[in-house]
């Protein structure tokens, strides 16, 4: 089974790199927030609302455990999902996994501008959603660094250098 998985803080563009990747290798591609939002019939937003983020969490580790994955295929996964139960762990056992690594200031700049709302940000704003970063990057950052390879800030993320990184040049 060949499984890559995408890990990486909010807005460091998994899924605009989960798609490009299925494209360059001809993979499926598959988004577990995505997953996530169809089994809860609710976007995330509002599942977080309505059920709080312990339930939130326990989800998101039973969809990346019972998906019925293809034989091989691109997985963006949710910017915490790394960090919660054996969830890291889990994944390397089941393929291989990319940690794609911006600087706080680079994942603000996106962040601020998405049109996605992230719950766990609350709306935060300039220096405040900087500082919110660092210390958020900090204490999940050693979750992220398991992954197999890291694709660091804007020279390596690129699908070519992700692709290269995972000794799948086309
Ligand atoms: N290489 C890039 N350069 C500039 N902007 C980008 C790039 N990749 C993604 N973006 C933008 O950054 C924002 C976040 O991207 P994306 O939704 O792919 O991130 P994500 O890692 O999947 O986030 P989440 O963990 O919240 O699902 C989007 O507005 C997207 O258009
Ligand atoms: O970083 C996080 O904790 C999250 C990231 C998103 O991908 C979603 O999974 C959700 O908004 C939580
Ligand atoms: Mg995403």
């Amino acid at each position: 089974m060949g499984l890559i998985f995408l890990v990486g803080f909010m807005g460091c563009g998994k899924t605009t790199m989960g798609r490009k990747l299925a494209t360059a290798l001809g993979y499926e591609f598959l988004d577990l927030d995505h997953a996530l939002e169809a089994h809860a019939g609710m976007p995330i937003p509002e599942y977080f609302a309505a059920h709080g983020e312990d339930e939130f969490r326990k989800l998101e580790s039973s969809i990346l455990k019972d998906t019925a994955y293809p034989e091989n295929a691109i997985v963006s996964t949710g910017g915490g999902l790394p960090c919660f139960f054996d969830n890291m762990d889990w994944m390397n056992a089941h393929g291989q996994s990319v940690y794609m690594k911006l600087t706080p200031k680079a994942l603000a700049s996106r962040l601020e501008h998405a049109k996605t709302p992230r719950p766990v940000l609350q709306g935060k704003k300039g220096d405040e959603l900087v500082a919110f970063i660092e210390n958020k990057l900090a204490e999940r950052e050693p979750f992220y660094s398991q992954a197999s390879v890291t694709a660091e800030s804007f020279v390596d993320l690129t699908p070519e250098n992700i692709l290269r990184l995972l000794n799948l040049q086309q």
